[in-house]
């Protein structure tokens, strides 16, 4: 079980990728909010494994049972508990796995720590992303209906970037980018790795909009703080950073900074290298996010590794299904992480503890 506690809400993922299901609980939503279980099935859709050649050929359906929590189509405002069967289990798949891990995977750590590696990564898997977009889409249900829209696109994979600026949602596409013919120079490349027995990486766009200004709070409490850590809790995400992020460490303070002007009797700034934070706290500008996912571990290209009980090296040669990339899989991934933090943030505003000056 893995516990993320914000200053009102609180998600429990637990299961594993081979065992019998996996689920979430979640608590502190309010009473009485309206819940689409078509939106949210459409939602878990554009995660869901086996819907495409680009994905693991692993099949589920990734239909949430709720537990507790909904009734007759809206938020009781008890804890949300559901779970989600896992139908289509192989662990024949991994058959050598026991002893020798997969170089990218958390094997070794798993046995490391825990003294075993688990067939399909057990509670590393992305499987336990399906849970987490349960518990992301109910949010970015409320995030809407309050004005907050959360925009998301694939902005690289391997070499091939999008082109175009976020504007509109990418989520009604097979392949969500601005550009779709870059869209398909990309899948292309995925479809090439992995004919090659090798796998791609890439980075994921994220913007919200429409989220007021004062939303967060310092250090700790800061949203990308709060962002970044459900961000790298999903699997296979090596980087998070806002605005220009890494490429602000290049530019002098007058270009990075952003100059404020008033609209109409607003106050907003006239670009937006801060990515819509400052000092933990959102301007009311768009919030600027992008996450680095790696390539895919399992690969079936032959890799060296060690058998850790004979302590041998060895030669691994992985078979099963495999996710060639899992970037287009992350997507939602992303939108759900960043909806439950500015869920817990917007229904914490106000209510956090004080801190101004003593
Ligand atoms: C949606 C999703 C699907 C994934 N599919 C695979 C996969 O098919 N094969 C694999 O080896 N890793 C896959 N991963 C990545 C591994 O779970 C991840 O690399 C591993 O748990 C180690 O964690 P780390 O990369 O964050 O260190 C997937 C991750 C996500 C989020
Ligand atoms: C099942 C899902 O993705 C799995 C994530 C995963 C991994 O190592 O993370 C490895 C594969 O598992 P298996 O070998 O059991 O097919 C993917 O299919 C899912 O996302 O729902």
């Amino acid at each position: 079980m893995s516990t993320l506690s914000g200053d009102t809400l609180r998600l429990t993922l637990f299961g594993r990728s081979h065992g019998p299901s996996v689920g979430m609980t979640l608590s502190g939503l309010p009473a009485r909010e309206p819940v689409s279980l078509p939106a949210l099935q459409d939602f878990l859709g554009r995660r869901a494994p086996g819907r495409s050649p680009l994905s693991t050929a692993r099949r589920e359906a990734d239909i949430p049972r709720f537990l507790s929590g909904i009734k007759d189509g809206v938020t009781t405002g008890e804890d949300i508990a559901a779970i989600i069967e896992n139908t289509d289990v192989k662990s024949n798949d991994y058959p050598s796995l026991t002893t020798v891990p997969r170089p990218g995977h958390a094997d070794y750590t798993s046995y490391v720590k825990y003294g075993r590696i688990e067939p399909g990564g057990g509670p590393f898997s992305g499987r336990l992303t399906a849970p987490l977009c349960v518990a992301g889409g109910l949010c970015l249900q409320i995030l809407r209906r309050r004005g907050i829209t959360v925009l998301s696109r694939i902005l690289s994979i391997g070499e091939v970037d999008d082109q175009g600026d976020l504007t509109a949602p990418t989520c009604e596409k097979a392949f969500p980018v601005v550009d779709d013919a870059q869209g398909e120079a990309m899948a292309r490349a995925i479809l090439q790795a992995k004919a090659q027995g090798d796998s791609l990486g890439g980075v994921i766009q994220c913007r919200v909009l429409g989220l007021p200004a004062g939303l967060g709070g310092p250090l700790f409490d800061g949203l990308e703080s709060r962002l970044s850590a459900a961000l790298f809790a999903i699997p296979a995400v090596k980087g998070v950073d806002f605005g220009s992020g890494f490429d602000a460490a290049r530019l002098r303070g007058s270009e990075n900074n952003d100059p404020f002007a008033l609209e109409t009797g607003r106050v907003v700034t006239t670009t937006n290298h801060c990515g819509g934070i400052l000092g933990g706290i959102s301007t009311g500008m768009p919030l600027e996010i992008r996450v680095a996912v790696k390539p895919t571990p399992s690969i079936a290209l032959p890799q060296r590794s060690v058998d850790l009980k004979a302590m041998t090296p060895t030669t691994l040669q992985i078979t099963g299904r495999h996710d060639p990339c899992i970037v287009p899989r992350a997507v939602p991934c992303v939108e759900a992480a960043a909806a439950l933090i500015l869920c817990d943030a917007l229904l914490s505003n106000g209510k956090e503890p004080h801190h101004g000056t003593d």
